[in-house]
């Protein structure tokens, strides 16, 4: 088994390098010192595609996100939500996009990736926890200090679970987060994003192992810490985006409707349905 995590180290080394920008001759552009101090996201005529030969799954899409917007995005599975995600993190090749995407202003390919990566947080479906301290898994960079990693877990109700612990900060998560339940790890990750303290925050939302009640927590959490941050959230249930500012509905990669939560619930009946796809 160890063995297998030394291939695993030996193939990583040698992989080539992700292409870390723009290309085609443009110039690095440097961030400022703020940047995103807004927010905004910008989609112009965007297309994607995961490969060079395959069909984009995104196509032409031209969107404004507002500073401090909260944005919904539901669409039937394959309908290029979580491409949309990719995009914005550019996990493909620029050969395979079309159109930009300008976050405060900025065009995302004429910057590094680790510009542009280090400013976004997600908050995935499957939680990722390392084995390790809660403290690693919050601060894997320790740039933070224990009083603020406490507030964060206050902010996210596991505070008291946490003060019951023997170790407190130093109690041990194992890998996978397979020694708490799906709903603290889904918490864990969140406190380690308002730690984070980005202006942009991607949400895909946790379909499996939620219950009721640790789902309408997560709402209640991101409802209140997150006021001042631009979130996108691709939702699966329909009380995640009842309370969103609009509602984005992808069909084949296209924007067929964008409209406030009331409007796409009326037009579409899915008010009366708790899941509306999948
Ligand atoms: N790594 C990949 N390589 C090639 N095609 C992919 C890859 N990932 C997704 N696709 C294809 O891209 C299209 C859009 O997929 P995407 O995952 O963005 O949809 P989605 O709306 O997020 O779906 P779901 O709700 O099921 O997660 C689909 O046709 C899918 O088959």
């Amino acid at each position: 088994m160890l063995m297998t995590s030394a291939e695993r180290i030996h193939e990583y080394s040698f992989l080539p390098p992700e292409e870390d920008f723009g290309g085609n001759g443009q110039r690095l552009v440097n961030t400022p010192p703020q940047w995103p101090n807004l927010g905004t996201i910008q989609f112009h005529n965007y297309s994607f595609r995961h490969r060079t030969g395959l069909d984009s799954v995104l196509r032409g899409l031209n969107l404004h996100i507002r500073s401090r917007e909260k944005l919904g995005i539901i669409g039937r599975t394959g309908a290029g939500k979580s491409s949309l995600f990719k995009g914005l993190f550019r996990f493909v090749h620029r050969s395979n996009i079309d159109g930009t995407i300008l976050i405060d202003d900025i065009d995302i390919s004429r910057i590094t990736l680790a510009q542009l990566r280090s400013h976004l947080s997600v908050i995935p479906q499957q939680p990722i926890l390392f084995s390790g301290t809660l403290r690693y898994n919050l601060d894997p960079c320790h740039l933070y200090s224990d009083e603020q990693c406490w507030a964060v877990l206050e902010d996210v109700q596991l505070k008291q679970f946490v003060h019951e612990q023997s170790n407190g900060l130093e109690m041990m998560i194992n890998e996978g987060g397979s020694n708490l339940s799906a709903g603290q790890c889904q918490l864990i990750c969140i406190a380690r994003v308002i730690l984070k303290k980005s202006k942009i925050i991607l949400i895909d939302e946790a379909t499996a192992n939620i219950d009721y009640k640790t789902d309408e927590i997560i709402q209640q959490v991101i409802a209140k810490t997150f006021q001042d941050q631009t979130i996108l959230t691709i939702a699966h249930r329909l009380n995640t985006v009842a309370r969103s500012d609009r509602i984005v509905v992808l069909d084949k990669g296209f924007i067929v409707n964008i409209d406030t939560p009331a409007q796409i619930f009326e037009q579409y009946q899915y008010a009366s349905k708790k899941r509306f796809y999948n």
